[in-house]
């Protein structure tokens, strides 16, 4: 990925099924469950670098012992600063007082962070700020156990404004604006009825406030709290959530745009954002690993019992394709073979450009995450080369020699190593502002590989922005003097905002956009601008369920084709001397290598829920407007 765009968190919930001698006897420590949450938290790294946060909470305390630990950090390694504190703390613990070394009773009882039950996140912030206090997990604390609640989420909700709107509404005065802190709310609401109406009901049976304590926590039905609160959810999502006495909930958005994995055994239940992260971790199969269904919770009662429960009815399932494509480790099993699929697919339109010149073009690749694409491109690039080899054989065979022979099979694919990335600069690039001016060596290019008559084909697997493309890599890969340069992006044209936890909700960052705004400007139909704005405006009052998205007229009156090339243009300064051509995937090409993953709104304008159209409206009026603000 050339451009940086800010996406995605992760998340990490263990449950530990058995007491915390187990796990000392059988793994040789009662701290099994926080190292497990090291791992998993640092293999979802890359799914959040803005913060990074960690919960536990002990079962069956004593009342005036602290049964519920947080850390959060938002340093520039926050993963590895957390869990710098965690350990710092217990080894103070167990230096200061000896005797809990061996004594996992005294251990639980005194050592903060360790416990039965975990949430870990790994934050990139789609709403609100970078500051420590928006790093998840969000807590609302009460004295009483089961009134306690630890979230934390990968998630955007359209609708946000609404839902802080609706507690407003309730007589509630929220402290702030996070969008963690509104559902949190939402749910500490339902959480409190709940407990409340479990209390009168055993009142009016004769228990005292002692007794009913942990018959309410045993009672408490979590499903239908999370139901409650779900309700006018409009986004993707995956919540998890704890609550102070040890029960422990994931619950996946409707349409299954944010993924979610668990594993249970007998010892554990595990969930995480990724498969392949739960894999590693525990050492189990890809088939024991499963899906959460959309519209679904993974519930753990604090007695162990686990469920699978709908709490939403499903829509279209819609996962986004992005997981695949880029934000997803590529480790996973299904979506290697899917990134490899993206780069095969895109081979024709490749080959058609380079005008099948295989001899003559250097095939390469924008690390680190299209290196997987641009394994799939070169094993179709080779079949292509063998075909050529055949055919020169059979046109040749009346006149063959043996060092012609020679000479037809020595050919080999040209496959080098042409950008690099230079990973002490990326950490600098936070601030937009500053952001250009690094950006021209963020990436660094091979020199002595590529021949003044060379094509030079490189894949990325998405572009963005391209400003990254514009300002450094073309620029770079121009001073090898190829006669041609190919970008080819293994995603389609990102031509929409996200509303669901990527962090692209500006319409004119858009590439595709800009480029489209340019065609209608060079064809004399800028007018259509005014119309869409209008459009927009006129659905402002309307209900999510009735609003269209407009937008898709801007690109209406051009070819796929059309877009690309002007985007070629776009990318390139007046300097450069090569040819630049852009290929995108299609979007029935992305179907047929991720045909899981159907989310496709951003190339296509189709938003799985309601309120996506509304945003898209949004986007364009700010746009319009002059606007800077995000879209929800
Ligand atoms: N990327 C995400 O999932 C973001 C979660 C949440 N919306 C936040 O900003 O903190």
């Amino acid at each position: 990925m050339s451009d940086a765009i800010k996406h995605e968190c992760g998340i990490a919930h263990i449950r530990l099924l058995k007491p915390l001698d187990y796990y000392k006897e059988k793994y040789g420590t009662a701290f099994y469950g926080v190292n497990k949450m090291y791992l998993l938290m640092e293999k979802q790294h890359n799914r959040g670098q803005d913060g990074a946060g960690f919960a536990s909470i002990k079962l069956n305390t004593i009342p005036g012992e602290r049964y519920i630990s947080r850390v959060r950090s938002n340093q520039a390694q926050p993963i590895q600063d957390i869990f710098e504190q965690i350990n710092q703390r217990i080894n103070d613990e167990i230096k200061a007082n000896p005797e809990y070394a061996d004594n996992t009773d005294l251990q639980k009882r005194y050592i903060p962070y360790l416990g039965e039950v975990f949430l870990g996140h790994v934050r990139y912030g789609t709403f609100g700020k970078n500051s420590i206090e928006s790093v998840h997990p969000f807590l609302r604390q009460n004295n009483w156990m089961h009134r306690n609640l630890i979230v934390a989420g990968n998630f955007n909700m359209t609708n946000v404004n609404k839902l802080f709107n609706n507690l407003v509404e309730l007589g509630q005065h929220p402290k702030e604006r996070a969008d963690t802190v509104t559902v949190m709310e939402k749910i500490g609401h339902f959480l409190d009825s709940e407990v409340r109406k479990l209390y009168k009901k055993l009142k009016n049976e004769g228990y005292s406030k002692v007794e009913a304590s942990p018959i309410i926590a045993e009672k408490l039905n979590v499903a239908k709290i999370l139901k409650k609160s779900s309700k006018n959810w409009d986004g993707g999502y995956a919540m998890a959530g704890l609550i102070g006495h040890g029960d422990s909930f994931v619950l996946r958005d409707p349409a299954g745009i944010r993924p979610a994995y668990y594993y249970k055994d007998d010892e554990v239940v595990v969930v995480a954002s990724e498969r392949p992260v739960i894999q590693t971790v525990f050492n189990v199969d890809f088939n024991d690993v499963h899906e959460l269904p959309p519209g679904n919770a993974i519930i753990t009662k604090k007695n162990g019992e686990v469920s699978i429960t709908e709490i939403i009815e499903p829509l279209e399932r819609k996962a986004c394709s992005f997981e695949r494509i880029y934000f997803s480790r590529g480790s996973d099993a299904e979506i290697y073979q899917e990134r490899k699929m993206l780069g095969r697919l895109l081979m024709p339109d490749v080959l058609k450009s380079i005008e099948h010149d295989t001899l003559k073009t250097v095939f390469s690749f924008i690390p680190n995450t299209a290196e997987t694409s641009f394994y799939g491109m070169v094993e179709a690039a080779q079949d292509e080369l063998n075909k050529q080899k055949n055919e020169a054989i059979l046109d040749e065979k009346e006149t063959l020699t043996d060092a012609r022979l020679q000479e037809i099979l020595s050919h080999r694919l040209r496959t080098e190593k042409i950008a690099i990335k230079d990973v002490k600069l990326r950490t600098f690039i936070t601030e937009d502002s500053s952001r250009d001016d690094l950006v021209a060596h963020v990436y660094d290019v091979t020199y002595g590989v590529v021949k003044p008559d060379d094509n030079l084909v490189i894949i990325d697997d998405s572009i963005v922005r391209g400003t990254t493309l514009k300002k450094s890599i073309i620029k770079m890969m121009d001073r090898l003097k190829p006669k041609k340069i190919v970008v080819v992006s293994s995603a389609p044209q990102i031509r929409y905002p996200d509303c669901y936890g990527i962090d692209m909700a500006r319409l004119e960052d858009l590439v595709a956009f800009r480029a489209a705004l340019d065609l209608l400007r060079d064809c004399g139909k800028y007018d259509i601008i005014e119309k869409v704005y209008k459009k927009c405006r006129d659905q402002v009052d309307l209900r999510d369920s009735e609003v269209q998205n407009f937008v898709k007229e801007i690109y209406e009156p051009f070819t796929n084709e059309q877009i690309s090339d002007k985007i070629s243009e776009l990318l390139c300064d007046k300097d450069v001397k090569a040819e630049v051509k852009v290929i995108y995937q299609t979007v029935d090409n992305l179907h047929k290598a991720c045909p899981k993953n159907l989310g496709d709104w951003y190339f296509t304008g189709d938003y799985p829920t309601a309120g996506g159209n509304r945003v898209v409206n949004r986007a364009f009026m700010n746009f319009y407007e002059g606007k800077t603000d995000r879209a929800y």
